[in-house]
């Protein structure tokens, strides 16, 4: 578990109900929590101890059920779009550490990470007959930065390809959901899953929030922005290998009916996820796909339409 910096610490210890978690921090003070139940980040602080991902009071940390707020890791089915149970299995397994992946291409020795692995068990393969190593890679950067690489590899011996979706299902901490606008994804096409999947096409606008929103925008460009008036915060992701961002907020009622949400937690929330649902991605055996994501918090002082994420990280 070297990170080769002595400036950063990657320590294993114990969350909660006992279960084992991993803290990454940076000499600057931010600051990330991985649980190896679902490979999951549930944490990630900036260097003022600020929490910029959202996890509900009535999150269960009890397998099977998958800890509701962070970030889990839908695999190898996103939402109902196949036969597998919602969201696919990756977000209910216990996650392995890597102590030997293969190396990455870019050097990682100024970020404090930990390598996870998942393979299926054979009860697994009962449900989906693949065999597959998913590895993830959760780094903290210098400036606070959080980049999750999955590298998930087809490792069938019976020669078979197999397809999947995915998603980082990443819920963001926000003051009001009222007070924020999701900048990148106007103008482009979405599924509603709140109208049957149907296809739409999103207005000239930015995306606000007034009520139940569960749509997932297609061929979506890499950068999305969520800007968060009221905390003068702006969440920069970019994602590569994810064409797709699904936009999640459950509003009163269904919060209501959720039993690991609060009643009025929906109004902190927001999930912005980087996806690939639409098209699935298909692997032959010794194939691997790579799908990325990065996720900034920069503070803001935001005018209508003048988001430039990049002038934005500058200006920091
Ligand atoms: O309750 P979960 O299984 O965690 O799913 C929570 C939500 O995830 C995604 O955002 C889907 O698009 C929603 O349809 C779903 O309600």
């Amino acid at each position: 578990m070297a990170t080769g910096s002595d400036r950063v610490a990657v320590e294993l210890c114990k969350g909660i109900n006992g279960l084992d978690k991993v803290v990454l921090r940076e000499s600057r003070g931010s600051s990330v929590e991985v649980y190896l139940y679902g490979g999951q980040v549930t944490s990630w602080k900036n260097d003022h101890g600020e929490e910029l991902l959202f996890v509900s009071s009535k999150a269960i940390f009890k397998p099977p059920k998958a800890i509701r707020g962070g970030i889990p890791i839908c695999f190898p089915q996103f939402g109902s779009h196949g036969g597998l149970e919602q969201h696919g299995f990756a977000r209910n397994r216990v996650w392995s550490i890597d102590t030997d992946p293969p190396p990455f291409p870019t050097v990682s020795s100024n970020k404090a990470f930990i390598d996870l692995i998942l393979k299926p068990t054979e009860e697994d393969m009962k449900i989906w007959p693949h065999s597959f190593e998913f590895r993830l890679r959760v780094a903290l950067g210098p400036g606070g930065d959080l980049m999750l690489t999955s590298r998930i590899r087809n490792t069938n011996a019976d020669g078979k390809p197999f397809s999947f979706t995915f998603a980082y299902h990443t819920y963001f901490s926000v003051s009001d959901i009222s007070e924020v606008r999701v900048e990148g994804l106007e103008t482009l096409d979405y599924l509603d899953n709140l109208q049957s999947k149907e296809r739409f096409t999103e207005q000239g606008d930015a995306i606000t929030f007034e009520s139940e929103i569960d749509k997932i925008y297609l061929s979506t460009p890499t950068k999305i922005a969520i800007l968060d008036h009221e905390k003068k915060r702006t969440f920069v992701l970019r994602k590569d290998g994810l064409p797709d961002a699904v936009v999640w907020n459950p509003w009163d009622r269904k919060a209501k009916a959720m039993a690991d949400f609060g009643d009025d937690e929906y109004k902190h929330m927001l999930c912005v996820e980087a996806a690939a649902v639409e098209k699935p991605i298909t692997l032959k055996p010794g194939e691997e796909w790579r799908g990325r994501l990065e996720l900034s918090a920069v503070p803001s002082s935001y005018c209508s339409g003048q988001l430039d994420p990049r002038k934005v990280l500058l200006s920091s």
